[in-house]
């Protein structure tokens, strides 16, 4: 099925009914038309005359759809446009209406070509379609030699004969021209006019002008104003009601082209796009550079935390103290008062006894084999060793030349007034998980003599300047009286016997023990052992982890063998037995019984454990093996411990955290004050483009993409100043890492992330879309006619 249309030969393409449209400036009203009923045929040459003010442009831009007006109606191919939307009025000039204007106006800062493509981009004709479209009418209008041309480098006559193509280039049905030829000489004139002429064949062309030859040579119909009336009319048309036929498509402006018009604008005026773009960076790089200083630093600590710290130990003591919330809630307290003041003075006038301990929570740690067990189960994927602490007490005797020397060997707490004897720095070396003594070679370099063969080896340890106390030496039997060196041989292969408790003690007739004095019996007694120094060593240069104390190191398996020796001697029995102490028969607590007992090698689980994770990641891990144990444990059965590394690494990071935070919200303020800047430099930039707005709006550009073509030009900004602001940042990591360098040490403080460095780009970006935006609101708003006029 079809249907035919049926024309009349001439068909008519606008009607006006009584158009009136009064401007009111103050109080002063002018009624620029008044009362116009005027029709147009689909194809005809128009030619409106008048004198100065008497309406024409105005109502040659009522007929185009850039200015309303106030009553009466205009109707195209008979469709009133009394309910026309602004989309409607936008899409009507865009598709059905071209303009050409007594001054050109171009947009000056693209090509000739990309003008004439304007009124095409906004109504979305694909590129290749435009450009052949653009190229065609361009030749059409004479203008093939000049296409690489900018407006600006052509002469008047070949400016409006580019407005003209930009005016044609949609295939508009109805040309309206403003004096076109207003500006140009009479044999350009004739030209321009001549083409003019050419295209109202097959469309209606209606052209304002003060010259009365010209429209009487060229047009098919003068119509003349006055006084916003029409006073004559050469070839009126009345035209017979006509049904409906008029149709229309959208407009848009796509993103992207807004962002190429913006960027083409930008470029004509690249130092001041450089300079803004810089100064509102300077927020950007506020925050680029303390983020990188406080990554670098972060990053440097952390480092020195794997090193450092990656071989701190877990410790895991018998008794742990451990604050409580009713302690922590005095602390803070506390911090307030010392913030605040003190409080007011109390008025009470007796003393007060407070109890301090009871927010003390002493959580003693049952290290029982079942732990230790546990605890050396461990994979060795993620210990590297574990180091016992014992308080038992080894007693020792050394035969010189002439006599026996007691040696009182103690690692344990101060002993107080337990025994006379001297004691000595002693400590046992961790033992690896994975079964050998790597502990010592790992970390101690051999100066002489060997490591330990077996397990009644020790090794005498020193400080890296080969430096070791005197009274340790004294205490280990040596001559130290006169001399101040003394050779590794001297050293090397010593022998002590260890002297058990049996021999060493021996009972009073009140019940106590007292060491026994008979040195020679005992050294000889086969009840001892004897153990031997087979090396002397040092910690290795670069470890951070020499644990052990300056004197004698040996295995803990050797404290195990003195307790169990130890375990059932007469002393360890009669003080198990005693409340008092059996050296001195002092009374005594229980807490002090139970250090006493170690002390004689009563108690077989040691005093401190520590464990060393492998590296700083298995830390992690090392926590949650422990606290594995304690699943459904009792809570005086949990086993605690102190992660000191841990601790320390929170508390940096809390303190690198806050003054990241205060300093960020420095460089922030500084932010608002750029973007304050954007929507200035926007606002002004509106202010500059405001014809090239006018020219947009009849070329039919929605007040969105006008929007769009500023929010564009921000966006564009926003972008270059963040990348220009986070380059200037990681140009400065430089130098500011050769200044900390030089002062700290430190080899990389400041270091740009890249995901910081996108972070930033897209904030400035956000930022300065923001600020701009309300101009660019703004700039959508303006009156099309009255942009047309700024000059
Ligand atoms: N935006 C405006 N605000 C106030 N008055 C206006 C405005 N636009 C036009 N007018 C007035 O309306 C009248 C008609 O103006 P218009 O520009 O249409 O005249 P014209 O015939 O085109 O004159 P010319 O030949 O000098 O261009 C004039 O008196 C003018 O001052």
């Amino acid at each position: 099925m079809y249907t035919l249309r049926v024309y009349s030969q001439e068909a008519v393409m606008l009607e006006l009914k009584d158009i009136k449209k009064t401007y009111r400036v103050g109080d002063i009203e002018t009624k620029a038309l008044d009362g116009i009923n005027l029709s147009f045929r689909d194809k005809e040459f128009v030619a409106i005359l008048g004198t100065s003010g008497s309406g024409k442009t105005t109502c040659l831009n009522m007929i185009g759809g850039l200015d309303h007006y106030d009553s009466g109606d205009l109707i195209i191919k008979g469709k009133s446009t009394k309910a026309f939307k602004e989309y409607e009025w936008d899409a009507y000039r865009n598709n059905s209406v071209g303009f050409v204007f007594q001054s050109y106006n171009l947009i000056s800062h693209i090509s000739i070509v990309a003008n004439v493509e304007m009124g095409m981009t906004l109504s979305g004709v694909s590129k290749q379609a435009k450009r052949q479209k653009a190229l065609d009418i361009l030749e059409k209008v004479g203008l093939k030699e000049h296409l690489h041309k900018k407006p600006n480098q052509l002469s008047g006559g070949q400016m409006q004969r580019v407005a003209i193509a930009r005016a044609l280039a949609n295939d508009p049905e109805i040309l309206l021209c403003d004096e076109p030829t207003g500006a140009l000489d009479s044999t350009t004139s004739v030209q321009i006019m001549d083409l003019i002429k050419g295209v109202s064949k097959d469309r209606l062309v209606i052209m304002v002008t003060h010259n009365p030859q010209l429209a009487k040579t060229y047009a098919d119909r003068i119509i003349r104003f006055s006084d916003g009336k029409i006073i004559d009319d050469t070839n009126p048309y009345g035209a017979p009601p006509q049904p409906e036929y008029f149709h229309l498509k959208k407009t848009g402006m796509s993103f992207l082209t807004a962002l190429n018009l913006s960027f083409r604008n930008l470029w004509t005026k690249k130092g001041r796009t450089f300079l803004t773009a810089l100064a509102s960076s300077i927020g950007i790089i506020g925050i680029a550079v303390i983020l990188s200083l406080s990554t670098g630093f972060r990053s440097e600590i952390d480092e020195f935390q794997f090193d450092a710290m990656a071989e701190f130990p877990i410790i895991i003591s018998q008794e742990t103290q451990q604050m409580n919330a009713n302690d922590l809630n005095n602390m803070t307290l506390e911090i307030r008062d010392r913030i605040y003041g003190t409080p007011a003075a109390s008025t009470a006038d007796e003393i007060v006894i407070v109890d301090s301990s009871k927010n003390v929570i002493t959580h003693k740690n049952d290290l029982s084999q079942e732990f230790i067990d546990y605890l050396e189960n461990v994979s060795p994927d993620i210990v590297g060793s574990i180091g016992y602490t014992r308080v038992v007490q080894m007693n020792l005797l050394r035969k010189t030349e002439d006599k026996y020397l007691p040696i009182t060997l103690s690692n344990g707490p101060p002993s107080g007034n337990m025994t006379s004897s001297s004691s000595v720095g002693l400590s046992s070396f961790p033992s690896a998980v994975s079964g050998n003594n790597s502990y010592l070679a790992d970390n101690y370099e051999l100066l002489n003599g060997d490591y330990p063969l077996q397990l009644t080896d020790v090794v005498l340890v020193l400080n890296n300047q080969n430096q070791i106390e005197k009274g340790t030496l004294g205490a280990l039997g040596f001559a130290v009286e006169g001399s101040d060196r003394i050779a590794f041989s001297a050293v090397v292969g010593t022998e002590y016997r260890v002297i058990h408790n049996n021999d060493f003690y021996t009972k009073t007739s009140f019940g106590t023990y007292l060491p026994a004095n008979d040195y020679e019996k005992n050294y000889t007694s086969e009840q001892g052992f004897t153990i031997r120094i087979s090396g002397v060593v040092r910690p290795k240069a670069g470890t951070s982890m020499s644990m052990l104390a300056s004197g004698i190191a040996y295995d803990d398996q050797l404290s195990q063998k003195v307790i169990d020796n130890a375990m059932d001697s007469d002393i360890v029995i009669a003080q198990r037995d005693a409340d008092y102490n059996v050296l001195s028969r002092e009374k005594i607590d229980a807490n002090t019984k139970e250090l006493l007992l170690a002390y004689l090698g009563g108690d077989p689980s040691p005093y401190m454990v520590m464990v060393f994770p492998k590296d700083f990641d298995a830390k992690d891990e090392v926590i949650n093996y422990i606290e594995q144990y304690n699943v459904g444990k009792a809570e005086e059965d949990v086993i605690t411990f102190t992660d000191l590394a841990g601790t320390l690494s929170s508390l940096t990071k809390g303190i690198m955290d806050g003054i990241t935070l205060v300093l960020i919200a420095f460089a922030a303020i500084s932010l608002v004050v750029s973007m304050i800047m954007i929507s200035i430099i926007t606002y002004t930039s509106v202010l500059e483009r405001t014809k090239e707005i006018g020219i947009l709006k009849a070329l039919g550009a929605r007040k969105k993409d006008i929007t769009r073509v500023f929010d564009a030009e921000t966006f564009i900004l926003g972008v270059f100043s963040g990348v220009l602001g986070v380059m200037v940042a990681w140009s400065c990591t430089f130098p500011i890492n050769q200044a900390i360098h030089e002062s700290t040490g430190l080899t990389n403080a400041s270091h740009l992330r890249l995901d910081h460095a996108v972070l930033l780009v897209i904030l400035s970006t956000v930022i300065t879309v923001l600020g701009g935006h309300i101009p660019a609101r703004l700039a959508s708003q303006k009156d099309a006619v009255e942009a047309l006029r700024t000059e």
